[in-house]
């Protein structure tokens, strides 16, 4: 599969690149970001964090606005940033902001017109890092992360995979799609009416199912004006009690839903990432 380069710049000792290419499973072209850290080579390839991005989001948002990069530099590990859904003329879309593109909830739209493009699980668990694997100096060894909607597409990929990756944190995210209003609505559009298949792409069903062997860190703002009617981090703790997971859960005062909050705490996530990614 070929890669078009779009730009690169020499940041913090590495770089910051994004591509574009062609998707198999998205039925269009995609765009990514990747940060490779100074130390990654042939020789000694690097491990990954993928992080998903929230509501209207791009490949951008992340790499612009959080800070990331001299910490990861220094750890070596390599960010990988896709885009929040498929795109392009051809498909699909709603007016809403929590609806079509920039809005692909992270799962495999079954009803149409969604389901001719919307397939951005598969695209994150496969198609992504086979991708990554074979054009970048990088090792198999991955974890995840994201906020809000991305949030809950790190909880439930990670949560469904747990062989695929060494940890999972999130910043504000998305917790019970299945209980509040933008969940029900993409769930009702993507997935149909049917709300036995939604209990698959919740990340508070899938942890009262299944424990998770992997470790979860989760940050959510306490001023953040999105809590309690659609985050709801309180079932997220009550489901992991369901399973005997624990979960680290952390009420940050003062913080809002921005990328302010997340540049505030995600070097605390890169250090997590690392302590398990190296283990
Ligand atoms: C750049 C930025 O602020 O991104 C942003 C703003 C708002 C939201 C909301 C409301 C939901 C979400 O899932 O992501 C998100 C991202």
């Amino acid at each position: 599969m070929s890669l078009e380069v779009l730009s690169k710049a020499k940041v913090c000792g590495g770089w910051h690149k994004q591509y574009s290419h062609s998707s198999s499973r998205l039925n269009c072209d995609m765009r990514f970001a990747i940060f490779l850290p100074p130390n990654a080579t042939a020789d000694t390839p690097v491990p990954v964090l993928y992080w998903l991005s929230g509501l209207t989001c791009t490949d951008e948002n992340f790499m612009q606005k959080a800070g990331a990069f001299a910490k990861a530099a220094e750890l070596g590990i390599a960010i990988v940033a896709p885009d929040t859904s498929p795109r392009g003329d051809d498909v699909a879309d709603d007016d809403g902001y929590d609806l079509g593109k920039g809005a692909g909830f992270y799962l495999n739209a079954t009803q149409a017109p969604w389901s001719a493009n919307y397939h951005m699980y598969d695209y994150i668990v496969d198609e992504l890092p086979t991708l990554i694997e074979q054009h970048f100096p990088v090792t198999k060894v991955k974890s995840i992360s994201g906020h809000s909607m991305g949030g809950h597409g790190a909880l439930t990929i990670g949560l469904k995979n747990q062989n695929s990756y060494r940890a999972i944190s999130a910043f504000s995210p998305i917790t019970n799609p299945i209980n509040c209003p933008w969940g029900q609505k993409a769930f009702t559009h993507y997935l149909g009416s049917n709300k036995e298949l939604w209990l698959d792409y919740d990340a508070c069903e899938l942890l009262k199912m299944q424990a998770s062997s992997l470790p979860i860190l989760v940050d959510q703002g306490d001023a953040d004006g999105f809590l309690a009617e659609q985050l709801k981090p309180e079932n997220l703790l009550d489901a992991a009690k369901q399973s005997n997971t624990e979960i680290t859960l952390r009420m940050q005062p003062g913080y809002d839903h921005s990328y302010y909050f997340i540049q505030s705490f995600i070097n605390e996530h890169l250090d997590f990432h690392s302590t398990h990614l190296f283990s």
